[in-house]
């Protein structure tokens, strides 16, 4: 059975403070959410043990945006599984585009991270998709094949999420259309030896078009950056019908 996933991103979005500020809106305007799907909001690391401490009891899970493969070492800026577990993160976004565009990510280094994460009791979410240039030369299918088989290997399909984000529809407001995220999403799931996986959308999802997305029939849910920073915004995307 597939499990529905609303995760935000929160990028380099937040301090501490805005953190609690958003969580004391968010928390009650999401009171009358359904209870099958989960919830989850992957912030700054600074932003994880305060979170943390004020998501107990609530159906709302952590999770952070990286993680390193080594589980200690002279590796600045980096960090672990351990300690990402440690302050109670329980989702690991790994191969975002933008760590594969700036930050010199690759599917090695992707599926390093995704094992690494697995082997601390994480979830990772993996995070695929097209430039604009690859899909206007018809290469869409081949560069997300590629990064599935290289990312993929070793990773157990029982502790995964996938969340198929076309780059050119990040922070653009240019949604890919739901039934063509729903064909590629289709396709990604075809090359999957575990049937459960849930597969997300991500890519200028807000509260205007989540239900569209959310009604296509291999869509389980949404990795969600610009429109989960505000508390009402994101509790209505949460709340899709
Ligand atoms: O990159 C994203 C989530 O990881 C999507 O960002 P936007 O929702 O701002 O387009």
């Amino acid at each position: 059975m597939r499990k529905i996933i609303l995760a935000g991103n929160w990028k380099m979005h937040k301090t501490q403070a805005e953190t609690l500020e958003f969580v004391a809106q968010f928390k009650p305007a999401i009171d009358d959410a359904p209870d099958d799907r989960g919830i989850v909001l992957c912030v700054p690391f600074t932003d994880l043990a305060i979170l943390s401490k004020n998501l107990h009891g609530s159906a709302i899970q952590l999770g952070a945006q990286n993680v390193h493969w080594e589980e200690t070492g002279a590796y600045t800026g980096e960090i672990s599984a351990a300690m990402l577990n440690e302050v109670g993160v329980r989702y690991v976004v790994v191969g975002h585009s933008e760590r594969r565009q700036y930050f010199g990510e690759t599917n090695e280094t992707v599926n390093f991270r995704l094992r690494a994460a697995q082997k601390a009791g994480l979830t990772p979410i993996l995070c695929v998709g097209e430039t604009k240039q690859q899909r206007d030369a018809n290469e869409t299918e081949a560069v997300i094949f590629q990064q599935l088989k290289e990312g993929l290997v070793g990773v157990d399909q029982s502790q995964l999420v996938i969340a198929y984000e076309p780059i050119w529809a990040i922070g653009t407001g240019d949604t890919c259309a739901s039934d063509e995220a729903n064909r590629v999403i289709g396709l990604i799931r075809g090359k999957l030896t575990n049937a459960d996986v849930t597969i997300q959308y991500g890519g200028s999802v807000n509260p205007g078009n989540v239900d569209e997305i959310m009604a296509q029939p291999e869509i389980d849910g949404a990795l969600v950056g610009g429109a989960s920073l505000k508390p009402d915004s994101f509790a209505r995307i949460v709340c899709f019908q």
